[in-house]
């Protein structure tokens, strides 16, 4: 007989930019998309980095998880980097996980039917946060993630009643995040620096440095505008909800959205996918 409660639960999120951590308290069925993690982190985590201080920061967050009521029992990995940084991660998050007696699965099934036409080359954490998004909303929407890329995505629900699959991606679009913006604009002009992009500034540049903060930031701002609009409308989804995530986006976020339209932030999205993809692969 299952449980009525889930494990507690660690879910990571390796992107680009940054690992990505939360830990998730033992949750009543049926509870993935209201939760809250009880433990938030973010790790840098490149090439070359110091094992024993990945060791040390793990350690530290899943003690930190535990005395706030998430003594992790199971695990698992989302990962868009290459062999070279998710490899050396996989082995040292499960010996930090063994030695607690904890299993780490790594890309557990998104749940998901995935309508693209080269379905393998999607990015994990794209289906993760259609998945967590879905988890969250519990109907179709457009999902934008603002890290390193700012991904722009359409899902829709699955059939209630049908238990596979648990909704549709459709797919959507890639654009530069805020720092390739900047390091673009830095490297394509001899006149032109490294900005480091910021919330709130105004679009009025009077400097250099102020109109290329204002061409990255407010640029950033009306591309996700218009991927969002025209990706809903080609998915179908032209008055859906869009969901706001990822490291970077606040940018978007302040000042508030010219957009009309209902909008939601989760900083969670991606883990929370993850979350919803483990736990139904433990079947707990
Ligand atoms: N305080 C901040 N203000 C603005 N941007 C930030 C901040 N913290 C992180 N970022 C941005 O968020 C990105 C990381 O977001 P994240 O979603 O973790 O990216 P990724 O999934 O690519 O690793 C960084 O590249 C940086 O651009
Ligand atoms: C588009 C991404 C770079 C976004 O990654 P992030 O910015 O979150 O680090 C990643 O999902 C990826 O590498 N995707 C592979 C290409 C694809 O999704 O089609
Ligand atoms: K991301």
């Amino acid at each position: 007989m299952k449980a009525n409660r889930h494990p507690a639960a660690l879910t990571a999120d390796l992107g680009n930019s940054a690992l990505k951590l939360a830990a998730w308290r033992p949750l009543e069925r049926g509870a993935i998309g209201a939760a809250h993690p009880a433990a938030r982190a973010t790790l840098e985590h490149g090439k070359g980095d110091d094992p024993g201080r990945l060791v040390e920061g793990l350690a530290a967050f899943l003690d930190q998880a535990a005395a706030s009521g998430a003594a992790v029992q199971v695990a698992a990995l989302s990962s868009v980097a290459g062999p070279e940084r998710t490899a050396p991660l996989v082995e040292t998050l499960s010996a930090v996980l063994k030695t607690r007696g904890v299993e780490l699965y790594c890309g557990p099934d998104h749940g998901l039917a995935n309508l693209c036409d080269e379905p393998h080359t999607v990015g994990a954490d794209r289906l993760f946060a259609a998945r967590g998004a879905l988890e969250l909303l519990g109907r179709g929407c457009v999902v934008i993630d603002v890290g390193s890329a700012m991904t722009v995505d359409a899902v829709v629900a699955g059939d209630p009643d049908a238990t596979e699959p648990r909704g549709r991606f459709l797919g959507g679009a890639i654009a530069p995040g805020p720092w390739l913006l900047a390091q673009a604009l830095a490297t394509g002009g001899a006149q032109l620096k490294l900005i480091e992009p910021r919330a709130g500034v105004p679009a009025l540049g009077q400097v250099t440095g102020a109109a290329l903060e204002s061409g990255v930031v407010h640029g950033l701002r009306g591309a996700a505008f218009e991927l969002a609009r025209r990706v809903g409308a080609e998915a179908g989804l032209a008055d859906s909800v869009r969901v706001v995530t990822g490291g970077a986006r606040g940018l978007l976020l302040d000042p508030e959205p010219f957009w009309t339209g209902d909008l939601r932030e989760d900083p969670d999205l991606v883990l929370r996918g993850v979350l919803a993809a483990l736990l139904e692969r433990v079947g707990a």
